[in-house]
């Protein structure tokens, strides 16, 4: 400040006095000219040692607005040491600097350290990275968003990356997080990255920012470990409820409305029978649904739109709370909106400064909070997010795709890089598989390459009478071509081979590991090759158009226009799962309307 004071009172005598006197010019360079030359050091420094981020950039163009007006704004008459000259011409060339020549200079970056630390790039994996993986591992923004398709390697680049924070010296590993959606990807994430590194859950993150703050393990409720408890507390808590003459009408309701199910007129028997099955299965989830909603602060607008409907569940969500209460125990929504209320009135001392989020498109608004909580604790921090709109899968589960494809309107400015070649499937599949998932408007384009050589039809159709037979040959088949695991895939299981069937098969084709599995669970899988079921149209068929319940729907994350649009990203999901060939049993009537959009011509059986 007091720099700055002295400078602009002498600035304004030496240009507006009319003084241009060379011995006072030289007199206040003498004196001043090294706080210019330390001034743009430092910001030269700060340009060469870290990535230009966003908030790098803002500082460098304060900075430099700071010294225009104490050093541009006169006329030197006299000759400045070579030091001095160095730095003003630096400072002129900053003071001019527009976005292309923002962006040669990151480009410049990049190639920079990507030549420093090649040997690291090629090592890292077990194949050497590709350029675009590099650039991902080596940008340093504030918030970056590596968005990329399926096979492109983006887990290889979130375990790269992590150990390229530590080996270039940026951070330790206890400065890094690794997050995934679930507990199986959080420990292969640990096994590939390394012991050190924190790779967690969002709930496992939740838990252990409350161990930290209460100094001990919350506990989690019985009822959110053992589903049957679950279930039983809320049969009995409604077999309670319906004693009283107000609920039992608005219960009624609930069953009409929301489940498409007339209650029988003795409700107490109602609830015990098998038919109330699934409006109890529906109560527990609208439970979790319904304390998220909450927390996030969105009630009233639930409430105005279905107030009878919420009026039904409210008491059920009061009693299942005093009994978590009465527990001292906590649920999965607990851990996360406890642990966001922690870190926020900064209870938490957040450890890491670099947060990255594998499969960020199934990022639901709590987590997001989690996530935005975390970036605001005290000091500075880096979130790199990997993801793929294209694979957002689980609306149902409360993932809000928009969280993706606007994730500036979220988590504000944002570098987003893209991957640029799979390496799973072949070029047609590629094609096919990403014209059909952009027929919906909204999903963000990429531009990716195959780097599989495969030739021939690698995206079959097979026009099946009996999907049975047409499975046992296409076995047949690949089995005489030798050792391969094959992808059996179908929308629900019960289009799938039964346990014992799909046994009958492994005993056959002994050359073949088969394993059969819904598109849901297919995600992050691959395969030489993968058989794709159940492609009929219907209630119970492909594309799922059973209608989500009003109450639930209110709750989930905006619904989006296009039609079947989670439907059709399942499909791209079974699609991209295959190195070799992906076949479609297509059935001889009634076949699912995405398969006329792939034209591709069809064997028949
Ligand atoms: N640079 C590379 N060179 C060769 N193969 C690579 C490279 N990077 C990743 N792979 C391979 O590509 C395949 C897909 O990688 P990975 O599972 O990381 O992709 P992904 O983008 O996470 O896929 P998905 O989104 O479908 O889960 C893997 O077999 C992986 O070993």
């Amino acid at each position: 400040m007091k720099l700055g004071a002295q400078g602009r009172v002498l600035t304004v005598t030496l240009a507006h006095s009319g003084c241009t006197n060379d011995a006072l010019q030289r007199y206040w360079l003498n004196h001043h000219a090294h706080r210019l030359i330390k001034a743009i050091g430092k910001v030269e420094d700060s340009l060469k040692n870290q990535y230009l981020s966003e908030s790098n950039l803002d500082l460098v163009k304060q900075t430099v607005a700071v010294l225009e007006r104490q050093w541009l704004s006169w006329t030197l008459h006299i000759t400045p040491t070579s030091e001095f000259e160095q730095a003003l011409y630096t400072l002129k060339e900053l003071q001019q600097w527009q976005a292309n020549d923002i962006a040669a200079f990151r480009a410049k970056y990049i190639q920079y350290y990507a030549n420093k630390y090649q040997h690291f790039f090629d090592s890292v994996e077990a194949q050497p990275l590709t350029a675009a993986q590099r650039q991902a591992c080596i940008i340093r923004d504030d918030s970056h968003l590596l968005l990329a398709g399926a096979g492109t390697g983006k887990t290889s680049v979130m375990v790269s990356r992590a150990k390229f924070l530590v080996y270039s010296d940026v951070a330790t590993p206890e400065q890094v997080l690794l997050l995934a959606y679930g507990s199986e990807a959080a420990k292969e994430l640990k096994q590939r990255a390394g012991e050190s590194f924190e790779c967690l859950t969002f709930h496992a993150l939740g838990m252990l920012v409350i161990a930290a703050v209460e100094g001990k393990q919350p506990q989690l409720s019985e009822l959110t470990n053992d589903a049957k408890k679950r279930f039983r507390f809320v049969q009995d808590t409604l077999q309670v409820l319906c004693l009283q003459p107000g609920y039992k009408g608005l219960f009624e309701q609930f069953c009409i409305k929301e489940c498409h199910i007339q209650p029988n007129l003795d409700l107490a028997e109602f609830i015990r029978s098998a038919r109330c099955k699934a409006v109890i299965a529906h109560i527990t989830s609208l439970l979790s649904v319904y304390k998220n909603v909450v927390a996030l602060g969105q009630l009233t607008r639930i409430a105005s739109q279905q107030s009878d409907l919420l009026k039904c569940l409210t008491p059920i969500i009061d009693e299942y709370q005093s009994y978590l209460d009465t527990e001292g125990a906590i649920d999965f929504e607990d851990m996360i909106a406890k642990a966001i209320a922690y870190i926020e009135a900064d209870r938490f001392n957040v450890p890491w400064q670099h947060i990255m989020v594998d499969e960020f498109q199934d990022l639901s608004p709590i987590r997001a909070e989690l996530l935005k909580a975390l970036m605001k604790a005290k000091n500075k921090r880096y979130l790199f997010a990997v993801g793929d709109d294209w694979q957002s899968i689980y609306r149902f589960s409360g993932a809000d795709i928009t969280l993706t494809t606007q994730f500036e309107a979220h988590f504000g400015r944002v570098t987003i890089t893209a991957l640029d070649k799979t390496f799973r499937y072949p070029q047609d599949v590629l094609d096919i598989s990403s014209r059909f998932v952009c027929a919906n408007p909204h999903q963000l384009k990429k531009y990716v390459k195959s780097a599989r050589t495969e030739t021939g039809p690698t995206l079959q159709m097979e026009t099946v009478e009996c999907e049975a037979n047409t499975l046992e040959k296409v076995l047949a088949q690949l089995n005489d071509k030798g050792e391969a695991c094959v992808l059996l895939l179908a929308r629900f299981h019960k289009m799938l081979p039964s346990r014992d069937e799909l046994v009958d098969l492994q005993g056959k084709f002994k050359a073949l590991k088969i394993r059969a599995m819904t598109f849901h669970a297919a995600k992050g899988k691959e395969a030489e090759y993968a058989v794709i079921m159940g492609l009929y149209e219907g209630h119970t068929g492909f594309p799922a158009n059973r209608p989500i319940q009003p109450l639930m729907e209110a709750m989930l994350p905006a619904r989006e226009t296009f039609s079947f649009a989670e439907e059709r990203r399942l499909f791209y999901v079974a699609l991209t799962r295959a190195k070799r060939r992906v076949y479609l049993f297509k059935p001889q009537d009634n076949a699912c309307r995405f398969l006329a959009e792939l034209e591709i011509k069809s064997n028949t059986h």
